[in-house]
């Protein structure tokens, strides 16, 4: 299965480890792939170096000179989770082609869509008992790093392994009306999340992710759902559709 770490639900070492201990956990029954974010980390590195960036439709304008210091806070990001995860291996979406992409759209500078997943290496690494830990930054055709949602980017691995995929984040699931956690919905159908896209209750960081989720399932992910990071024993309770909210085709 799939998870995807978004930066978040990985503020502080204490919680970072909690999930690491859960993922770990996981191996036992299934083969878990961890794709990360790191949204916070990335914002920290520009602000130390007096950078600043915009955020269109929940994408990161990316000119070069950003793509540089994000990739550098993901690259640094990368090993200290693999190093966290027991049996893990930290990888970026650059190595060996593991996320291939193309320009988006050039008016976001170096933010990409994913062509292509090297689904290969992945079932190779799973199937020598490695978990591995990747990055969100894929290889351009140009050689050239492009930065990717990490949201989109694991929901392109799900699909591309046809595993199903857990987003933890920093709430409870999808609530129906944000903040109130009590409002959180257990199921969403495609024209639900369409409906709550369209009148604003599903907004922000919420709509690459039931998106990536949507994206998960049609190429053939037995489940998606997003569950909160910050929550003890959420995996497994997640994997029994006991946690979070389960986005159905
Ligand atoms: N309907 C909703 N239910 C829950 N969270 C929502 C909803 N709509 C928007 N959000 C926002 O989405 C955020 C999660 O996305 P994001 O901040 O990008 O997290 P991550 O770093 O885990 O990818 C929540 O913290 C919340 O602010
Ligand atoms: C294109 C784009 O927006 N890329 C993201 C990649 C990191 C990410 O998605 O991190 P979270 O999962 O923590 O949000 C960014 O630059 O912030």
């Amino acid at each position: 299965m799939v998870i995807k770490y978004g930066g978040n639900a990985m503020k502080s070492p204490e919680l970072r480890r909690a999930v690491a201990a859960e993922i770990a956990a996981l191996r036992d029954q299934y083969l878990p792939v961890v794709v990360h974010g790191g949204g916070p980390f990335i914002e920290r590195e520009l602000t130390a170096r007096g950078l600043s960036s915009e955020f269109r439709n929940g994408l990161r304008v990316t000119p070069p000179q950003l793509m540089d210091v994000v990739e550098m806070a993901l690259c640094a990001l990368n090993k200290r989770l693999s190093q966290e995860v027991r049996g893990a291996v930290g990888l970026m979406g650059r190595d060996s082609e593991l996320l291939r992409a193309e320009v988006l759209d050039p008016a976001l500078g170096r933010v990409g869509r994913v062509t292509g997943v090297n689904a290969g290496l992945l079932r190779t690494l799973l199937g020598a008992g490695i978990t591995p830990v990747l990055g969100c930054v894929a290889v351009g055709p140009d050689g050239e790093a492009l930065n990717i949602n990490a949201d989109t980017a694991a929901g392109a691995v799900a699909g591309a392994l046809g595993e199903g995929i857990i987003f933890l984040t920093d709430v409870d699931g999808v609530y129906r009306h944000y903040p109130d956690p009590e409002s959180r919905a257990a199921q969403l159908s495609r024209a639900e999340v369409e409906e709550g896209i369209a009148a604003g209750w599903i907004a922000g960081g919420m709509i690459p992710k039931v998106r990536a989720a949507l994206d998960a399932l049609d190429l053939g992910a037995p489940f998606a759902t997003v569950a909160s990071g910050m929550t003890a024993g959420v995996l497994a309770a997640a994997v029994r559709g006991e946690a979070g909210t389960r986005i159905t085709p």
